[in-house]
């Protein structure tokens, strides 16, 4: 995915004044920057929230479904079962409903719910509705997954654990991935590509590519980022 010239304002507040950004496709793209630097308002023209910029969004796969988006908050619904929030937004998109089902299986079995899929969400803890949220993302027929600081309010250990769940359905699926956080740690054990953006207007400051082969990786960035 190619981000060209981007231009976006509110009113007289000048967000990004000629943004570039390559993402590579297939892999987990962290983008790291300061609060309020404009991070969900880049994601949110991603994925066509935000239609009033100028520039170019070009995508190297189809878009045409629309993309799954992990918010901060669960974006579960509360009268559905943990399945059926699944398929309500797989219905529109593949109409055999025995092919829902085995993808829906598949998923839940990937985050370890699947003896939960007849739960309601008030009964779940926080970690296991951000599970059955990256099930439901993985599940969608998209190439693409959009995450806004996905793993926030959750404690250290259901933290890593998810992101070592994330980490192997990633392996298989291999999603193109745009993770926006401010966060460096979870920028660490996530991305393969981390880019650093700074504000007044946002602009990269700079663009680490495989980080995984980088040891120094976490102290070069709390160098430019702290
Ligand atoms: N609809 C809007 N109207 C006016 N200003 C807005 C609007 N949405 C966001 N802003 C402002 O634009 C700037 C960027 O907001 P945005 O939410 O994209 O930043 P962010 O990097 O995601 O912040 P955070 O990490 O705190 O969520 C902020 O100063 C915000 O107050």
């Amino acid at each position: 995915m190619k981000i060209l010239d981007l231009k976006k304002r509110y009113d007289d507040k000048i967000i990004f004044d000629g943004l570039n950004l390559d993402i590579e496709e297939e892999k987990i793209t962290v983008i790291l920057g300061q609060s309020g630097c404009g991070k969900t308002t880049l994601l949110n023209i991603i994925c066509g929230f935000i239609n009033d910029y100028t520039g170019e969004i070009k995508f190297e796969s189809d878009i045409v479904d629309g993309m799954p988006y992990i918010f901060q908050e669960d974006a579960l619904i509360p009268w559905k079962t943990v399945y059926k929030n699944i398929d309500y937004v797989l219905k529109n998109k593949i109409k055999e409903k025995d092919k829902r089902e085995f993808i829906i299986e598949k998923y839940l079995k990937m985050v370890k719910l699947s003896s939960s899929k007849d739960s309601y969400p008030n009964s779940l803890s926080g970690g296991m509705k951000r599970r059955v949220g990256i099930a439901r993302a993985f599940a969608f027929p998209s190439k693409y997954l959009l995450m806004d600081e996905p793993f926030e309010f959750l404690d250290v250990k259901t933290k890593y654990d998810i992101i070592y769940d994330f980490k192997e359905m990633q392996s298989v699926d291999k999603k193109t991935v745009i993770l926006i956080t401010h966060d460096i740690e979870l920028a660490v054990a996530l991305g393969d590509n981390i880019t650093i953006l700074g504000s007044n207007p946002t602009d990269v400051v700079k663009e680490i590519r495989n980080s995984k082969e980088n040891n120094f990786i976490k102290e070069e960035i709390e160098k430019i980022f702290l």
